[in-house]
């Protein structure tokens, strides 16, 4: 095994930290709301989902990430995001975040759960430029069933996902960390889950530079 330099390592951190400020040191902006597949941005961007059940905390994760409350619209009534909604760095990035609506119990009528079920599956199972989704799963919970469906499905098109804890700040650190030993435990045979899974706080800032690094490190140059 050949050995990195230390200088070299820190070169290499350093660069990491300043990709990671420049990309979030200036705002987001709201590029587009996508009801149906033909809505969709262009394919030129890489895109990082944010998916998980209704209420998990997906839209409050993006205003923590952005350090913009308002970007994303939040509710404690699940089922808030209705659409496919895209977020664009005015840092030229080449990349897009996106809200994804949530799956599992939403306080809104059926047909429209039904379609947008129906969008978030075909979007995730044909986005050639989706490098990433972001399986978020609330800590006082762990991985539900609902859960698993996505995941299996994400195995078996290889779409690459990373599970993030969300609410952090509503458990106690023992229970947190049960809780991460556990969701390691369930994910370490899955083909195209990553390993580390980040533990988040919206509401406290917890986590944050750990997932802006994941973000970063899609940044085109
Ligand atoms: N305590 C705490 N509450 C949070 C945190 N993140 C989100 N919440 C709350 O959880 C509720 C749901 O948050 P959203 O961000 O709207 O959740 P979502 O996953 O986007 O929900 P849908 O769009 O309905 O699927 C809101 O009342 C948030 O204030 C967190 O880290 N800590
Ligand atoms: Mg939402």
């Amino acid at each position: 095994m050949s050995e990195i330099p230390a200088s070299e390592g820190s070169a290499e951190t350093a660069d990491r930290a300043e990709s990671v400020r420049l990309l979030f040191a200036r705002p987001w902006d709201f590029l587009i709301g996508a009801r149906s597949l033909g809505d969709l941005p262009p394919l030129d961007r890489t895109e990082l989902a944010f998916a998980g059940r209704s209420n998990v905390g997906k839209s409050s994760l993006i205003n923590a990430l952005t350090g913009q409350s308002g970007l994303a619209r939040t509710s404690n009534t699940p089922g808030r995001t209705r659409e496919l909604n895209f977020f664009l760095p005015e840092a030229e990035a080449g990349l897009l975040l996106v809200d994804m609506p949530g799956y599992g119990y939403a306080k809104a009528p059926k047909t429209e759960v039904a379609q947008w079920s129906r969008l978030i599956h075909d979007y995730l199972r044909g986005r050639a430029n989706l490098r990433r989704v972001f399986v978020l799963v609330d800590a006082r919970h762990g991985i539900k069933p609902s859960d698993e469906t996505i995941m299996n499905e994400f195995d078996k098109t290889a779409v690459p996902y990373q599970i993030v804890l969300t609410k952090a700040d509503k458990i106690k650190p023992a229970e947190l960390e049960a809780v991460k030993a556990d969701t390691a435990d369930r994910i370490r045979k899955r083909p195209a889950s990553h390993p580390t899974i980040i533990a988040t706080s919206a509401e406290k800032g917890w986590g944050m530079e750990e997932l802006r690094t994941e973000i970063s490190a899609f940044t085109s140059d």
